[in-house]
């Protein structure tokens, strides 16, 4: 031996690259994976027929009038992707102070899950009930003298949960965190027959600048008063996430959400570990940004981040990712096969 080397004879024995040798050895070590079973794809939709319309703040993503989203669904689903999630961008005439067509039965968000049910019945629908989408001034809830109220936000979503429900929507995912929901939605599902309709949670929501291009898709960034603090959880709190997310848990949550995700690998972690639930992030529309924009610039590599972020919410925890990668992942998974 090369007795010049600084290399102790101790440390000389414990090889750590001995595994990492080959390819053979990397995938048989390898502890995580990343398959098409692990996505959600959150998509898009707007009022109107053969509508396909770039979002500027998302390159790739668009907004989708029902016939076209159908397509894009059947398309996800060939692709075996497990799940959607939809968000609507409803005309602004629609939108008042009580977000008031998050109960109307036939409303958009509604005749699209109808829509996807029928055509793609073997995708899973998941749906939000939070009612920015529906307000004139883009609070997830109802806003009265200044204060988002909690209890009568609570009452209103529960009613468009059940809505959402009868149209065929299989899992409900309330992402305004109001105090209370998650039991509230439970037992309005129950008492209308949704045994069956499950609750995802958006347990551990932060208040983030990671959503502004979200904000963009669905037009609420020019209608929000003030910011969302009084009911998003800080940047700065994670053991009350975690807190919060127990109440989820005893309400009877299904699933549990951490949104924003990259930024959050922590709270994936500290959640799986506590309940042991399925966990889920949300790779939002910030973070799917960032990853676009320095991709089109030529700096770094597109593909390669999405597929190592991807992967990287698996080893922190996660059951699953919400998207906007997911049929370019499911593209890349299939054809890696
Ligand atoms: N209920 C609000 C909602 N529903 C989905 C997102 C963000 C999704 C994303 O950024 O991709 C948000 C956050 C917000 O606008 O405050």
């Amino acid at each position: 031996m090369d007795k010049t080397h600084l290399v102790d004879e101790i440390t000389g024995h414990r090889r750590m690259r001995r595994n990492r040798k080959a390819d053979w050895t990397r995938r048989l070590v390898q502890e995580n994976r990343l398959t098409v079973d692990d996505l959600i794809w959150p998509i898009f939709i707007v009022p109107g027929t053969g509508i396909v319309d770039p979002i500027a703040a998302m390159p790739g993503v668009n907004r989708m009038s029902v016939d076209k989203a159908v397509e894009a669904v059947k398309e996800a689903a060939d692709l075996g992707i497990p799940a959607i999630a939809t968000f609507p961008d409803i005309e602004m005439e629609l939108r008042d102070e009580t977000g008031s067509n998050s109960l109307v039965a036939n409303n958009l968000i509604n005749q699209a899950t109808a829509a996807f049910k029928k055509a793609v019945p073997n995708i899973g629908i998941i749906t939000d009930v939070a009612l920015d989408p529906f307000t004139s001034h883009g609070h997830d809830g109802i806003l009265r003298d200044g204060i988002i109220v909690n209890d009568e936000t609570v009452d209103q979503i529960v009613r468009a949960a059940v809505m959402q429900a009868d149209a065929g929507a299989d899992i409900i995912a309330p992402s305004e965190m109001m105090d209370g929901r998650i039991g509230a939605i439970r037992r309005g599902l129950d008492a209308s027959g949704h045994q069956d309709v499950g609750i995802m949670s958006y347990a551990t929501k932060f208040s983030s600048g990671f959503y502004g291009p979200y904000r963009e898709a669905i037009n609420t960034r020019g209608l929000l008063k003030g910011d969302k603090n009084s009911y998003y959880i800080s940047p700065a709190n994670g053991t009350e996430a975690v807190r919060d997310a127990a109440l989820d848990v005893e309400e009877g949550a299904d699933m549990l959400m951490v949104k924003p995700g990259i930024a959050y690998l922590d709270i994936c972690w500290r959640i799986k570990e506590a309940f042991g639930l399925p966990v889920f992030a949300y790779q939002v529309s910030g973070e799917y940004t960032q990853i676009k924009a320095a991709a089109m610039n030529g700096w770094i590599d597109g593909d390669r981040i999405m597929m190592e972020t991807l992967l990287c919410f698996k080893r922190a925890g996660c059951d699953g990712i919400l998207s906007y990668f997911a049929v370019d992942v499911a593209r890349k998974l299939a054809k890696n096969r």
